[in-house]
């Protein structure tokens, strides 16, 4: 089966993934989709100093959007800030330093945020990360899945209640076509014991991504949801884990401008909002979330299992002792995982 999916997944990869996929894809673009002002609207993009994010972030501020780059390294962000602002001329672009494979920083950033803006129109979960071996964050917990799963699921839900009270909110997971091989394993978050291989994890949590989008857009009504994935793109990420798959595909992998297009597409056309929330996107348009004949569907028991487990998890990692209030927006989420899969 494994090997069934793979082959699938690259062949299809080779026709739709790359520079000429994109090409294809993008004749039946229109370009007045995005002929919009976001002037007094803001976005958050993590990951916003390089590749896809920084793209993102600068086509946002090109549009007259307030930015806030979450970025893990302060040097690189600033510089990142300095293109966008010298490219867009829009100076509402603004730094936040977190590392989001630090589960209670998490927590204590969106908590910080939530008190100092009263508005966020739009979360952009792009950071992500593929490490090759197994690493463990400062409380033990498995990085790829600290950063990919755990860290968009505290962000995401910590501030949904500014993106509740703000106009037309959006929520943009940058996920990737490589969870079409995976199955949500619900058992094993922190892939304890066996072999350890970063790319399989990866596309674990990227799957995980999908499901929580499935998840937050059956909750969250107010919010419109959605993953995507941007292609094969040729950015420093691709360069650092796959340097044999960038060579390969060499020319045919996307521009980071090219990856990005569905993101921006996704936070700033007014089209975006009317497509059914929780979808999963390729170059603009809803696509499937599984390959034919995969058997990679999961059980309501398992997503149950999953976000329970999640859940769990990031209340651990909280800062302050756990002793949410009645009505507080972790007791509630807690409670709607429950009562929506169980
Ligand atoms: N490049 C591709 O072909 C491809 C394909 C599918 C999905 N993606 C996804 O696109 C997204 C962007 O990646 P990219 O290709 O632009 O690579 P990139 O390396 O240019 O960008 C990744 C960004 O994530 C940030 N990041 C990683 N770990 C972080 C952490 N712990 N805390 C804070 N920030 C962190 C990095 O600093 C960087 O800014 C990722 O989620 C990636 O999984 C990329």
């Amino acid at each position: 089966m494994s090997l069934y999916r793979n082959l699938t997944w690259f062949l299809k990869g080779m026709k739709e993934y790359t520079r000429d996929g994109y090409d294809a894809a993008s004749k039946s673009f229109i370009v007045e989709d995005l002929s919009v002002s976001h002037v007094g609207r803001s976005f958050m993009v993590t990951g916003a100093n390089s590749g896809i994010g920084k793209e993102t972030a600068a086509a946002i501020a090109k549009k007259g959007g307030t930015v806030h780059m979450v970025c893990r390294n302060k040097d690189k962000a600033e510089m990142a800030r300095a293109d966008i602002i010298r490219e867009s001329g829009n100076t509402e672009v603004h730094i936040h330093i977190l590392d989001l494979s630090e589960t209670t920083q998490v927590w204590e950033f969106a908590e910080t945020f939530q008190r100092q803006y009263p508005t966020l129109n739009v979360l952009i979960n792009n950071a992500g990360c593929m490490i090759n071996k197994r690493e463990k964050n400062s409380i033990g917990l498995e990085k790829n899945f600290a950063t990919n799963t755990l860290g968009v699921y505290i962000l995401t839900q910590s501030l949904m209640p500014l993106l509740q009270k703000s106009r037309d909110p959006r929520v943009i997971t940058v996920s990737s076509g490589g969870m079409l091989v995976q199955q949500l394993r619900a058992h094993n978050l922190q892939s304890k014991g066996g072999f350890y291989r970063g790319p399989k994890v990866y596309a674990q949590n990227k799957r995980q991504q999908v499901v929580l989008t499935e998840h937050w857009a059956k909750t969250q009504p107010v919010i419109h949801f959605s993953a995507m994935h941007p292609g094969w793109v040729d950015t420093p990420a691709v360069s650092s884990t796959m340097p044999q798959f960038r060579q390969m595909m060499g020319e045919r992998l996307r521009s980071a401008a090219q990856g990005a297009d569905t993101v921006v597409w996704l936070a700033l056309s007014r089209g975006a909002p009317s497509t059914p929330s929780g979808s999963f996107f390729q170059d603009r348009k809803a696509v499937p979330t599984h390959l034919p004949m995969a058997w990679t569907n999961s059980s309501a028991k398992d997503v149950a299992k999953f976000l329970v487990k999640l859940e769990t998890l990031a209340q651990e990692a909280r800062p302050q002792p756990a002793d949410p209030q009645p009505g507080s927006p972790t007791e509630s989420s807690q409670a709607l995982v429950i009562q929506h899969h169980i």
